[in-house]
């Protein structure tokens, strides 16, 4: 598949923009089994307003093998429901390790259609996940600056920039109106960014987490769209999953609202 066509024709076609979280905790489940089936559920009832799905590895690498099974069926009900999978593992080392990191989560069996890579260890790193996801027609998400307050630490101060610039070079040979196969990752909860960033890759679709339980609201999310609303896809994972406890109908309301919320900005 290719990912950036595919989830910006979702976008287009269903007229939604919400990337919807996956991160099963297992402390709110009986057993690995109730997890499996809750997550499942939720993807199920959150599908038909979702552009994407985003499992976080975390939350499956946390319950050891059975956790990638179960990774494993959520990926596979995801394409059997037609939505890309967008793995979120923020991954990054030296060359060498990045390409076994890109075998693994881009072209193994447990693959996703995208994955969310840390720039960090610097930009060469990111090629053999870059050159996995062309491959296979993927994608590849770069950390730019993420939705956490302590980001600031390190991020911004021209680094998040020097990162935003990278990322258009990369893109630089897709046509204009499309796509590439670098995205950026730029937290829902720094509204007040978006729009430094959407002009900085004007042909990266910009991943904005933060949305719900981080505070971030659709309304304040028109600055990362370009004017046809696609380009960037808002996320959602605990404001979804948990909307109340494990109610899987209070879940797909709050996918729905959200994907509401996000088309009411585009007006
Ligand atoms: O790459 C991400 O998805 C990500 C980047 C970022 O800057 N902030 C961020 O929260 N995330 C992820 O997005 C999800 C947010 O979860 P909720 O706060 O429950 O919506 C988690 O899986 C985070 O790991």
């Amino acid at each position: 598949m290719d990912f950036a066509r595919t989830v910006t024709e979702r976008t287009l076609h269903l007229n939604t923009r919400l990337c919807v979280g996956l991160d099963p905790r297992a402390g709110a489940y009986r057993d690995p089994e109730h997890l499996r089936q809750h997550t499942l559920d939720v993807l199920e009832a959150a599908a038909p307003y979702a552009a994407c799905v985003k499992p976080q590895l975390a939350f499956y690498e946390a319950l050891g093998l059975p956790g990638l099974q179960i990774l494993e069926e959520v990926c596979s009900a995801a394409r059997t429901l037609g939505l890309p999978v967008l793995l979120d593992g923020k991954r990054g080392d030296i060359g060498s390790t990045a390409a076994a990191y890109a075998q693994g989560w881009l072209t193994g069996p447990h693959a996703g259609d995208a994955l969310t890579v840390n720039p960090f260890l610097g930009f060469q790193t990111l090629r053999p996940f870059l050159d996995a996801a062309i491959a296979h027609g993927g994608a590849i998400f770069v950390l730019v600056k993420t939705s956490n307050p302590d980001q600031a630490d390190l991020q911004g101060h021209g680094v998040s920039e020097k990162v935003a610039a990278w990322i258009s070079e990369a893109n630089s040979e897709t046509p204009a109106g499309r796509y590439g196969p670098v995205g950026a990752v730029v937290g829902a909860t720094h509204p007040g960014e978006l729009a430094k960033y959407r002009e900085l890759m004007p042909r990266a679709l910009l991943l904005l987490p933060g949305l719900g339980a981080q505070g971030a609201a659709p309304q304040d999310l028109r600055a990362a769209f370009h004017s046809g609303g696609t380009g960037a896809l808002a996320s959602a994972s605990r404001a979804v999953q948990y909307a109340d406890g494990l109610d899987v109908r209070a879940s797909r309301e709050a996918a729905k609202a959200l994907r509401d919320g996000l088309n009411g900005a585009m007006d």
